[in-house]
């Protein structure tokens, strides 16, 4: 259950006074998602969620998602700005927290996506990066590839505990991906997290992308390695779906080509991917406390996918 900070109804209700959005009629936490409060806001209006940072986002690094979400709905992309309240502001403090009202889109994320809905979600990106060509801002990537080995030191050998020898093969895999590494490859704005969980469907048809709080400039490529990593797997990462794999690569492709060399690197760049998730799920597994009221998130359903890719991913983009 991903609400960590309460908002009381009281505190809530002089909060949306500050904006134009009618009075408030309801408010209930969201369960879905693990980084950030969520709240879906009931006006006499309209709906809203509301969003409250958490430890993974900074409050220094709202301006630069607040821009790359209002670069893209004015571009057509189905992506939910933020409100400014009646002075134009958008980003707020609320219990303490750095807080934004935020549009709300229907839809809901699909837990098994079919290659029909693969290929729209992949389409999306592709017209994500399109609208991305003249958007200016930069963010570094927190964690990319230069962040892999002092996050592995900082997990250390209690990575052990989560299965034995784990350390070591890693280890082994951080080595060959920082020689590896294309850093050559053309770099943009990306998303950095499009998982099943971040994109809205209405059947077949895409009807928002959310959650935009690891978006980054990286690889622009990388985005794709990242969405492939996480919708062409089953949950544990140990069944690989082949048809979703290449409707991903197609469906983007569709809307934005992929160079050879991007192509050709996206094996190496799923690797990447495979192990970005593996360090960070790694790292909560570790630290976040029994009693916690979040599911942890298994890191060897993204070491299946490491290894995968290791093995086959020559293959797989062919
Ligand atoms: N703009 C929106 N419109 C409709 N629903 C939304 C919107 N933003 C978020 N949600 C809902 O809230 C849930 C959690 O949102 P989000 O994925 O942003 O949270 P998070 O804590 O950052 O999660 P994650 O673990 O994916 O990083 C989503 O699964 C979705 O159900
Ligand atoms: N999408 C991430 C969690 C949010 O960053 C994961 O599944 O590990």
């Amino acid at each position: 259950m991903a609400v960590y900070t309460q908002v009381s109804a009281e505190a809530l209700g002089a909060f949306l006074r500050g904006f134009d959005v009618g009075e408030l009629v309801s408010a209930k936490g969201i369960a879905e998602g693990v980084e950030n409060s969520n709240y879906l806001v009931e006006t006499s209006w309209s709906r809203f969620i509301l969003t409250l940072y958490e430890k993974r986002v900074a409050a220094s690094d709202l301006p630069f998602f607040m821009a790359l979400l209002d670069h893209l709905a004015a571009r057509g992309n189905r992506v939910p700005p933020a409100i400014p309240d009646r002075e134009g502001r958008i980003i707020h403090e609320l219990e303490g927290r750095p807080a934004c009202l935020i549009e709300f889109l229907p839809g809901l994320s699909v837990s098994h996506p079919t290659p029909v809905q693969a290929r729209a979600a992949a389409a999306a990106m592709g017209q994500m990066h399109a609208s991305l060509v003249d958007f200016t801002l930069e963010r570094p990537n927190a964690l990319g590839v230069d962040d892999w080995r002092p996050f592995f030191d900082r997990c250390g050998r209690a990575i052990d505990s989560i299965q034995p020898g784990l350390y070591d093969h890693v280890d082994r895999a951080v080595d060959k991906l920082l020689a590896a590494w294309p850093r050559h490859l053309p770099r943009a704005a990306i998303h950095a997290d499009l998982f099943p969980d971040n994109v809205l469907m209405l059947g077949d048809q895409v009807s928002g992308l959310i959650d935009f709080y690891f978006a980054c400039t990286d690889i622009r490529a990388y985005d794709l390695a990242v969405m492939h990593g996480a919708w062409a797997f089953d949950a544990t990462g140990a069944h690989y779906d082949a048809a979703v794999g290449s409707a991903l690569v197609e469906g983007y492709a569709g809307n934005f080509p992929l160079l050879d060399e991007e192509r050709a690197a996206l094996p190496v760049l799923a690797e990447g991917a495979a192990l970005r998730f593996f360090l960070t799920r790694a790292w909560d597994w570790l630290n976040t406390p029994a009693d916690a009221m979040v599911t942890r998130k298994d890191p060897l359903a993204y070491l299946h996918r490491l290894d995968f890719y290791a093995e086959h991913g020559a293959t797989l983009f062919a």
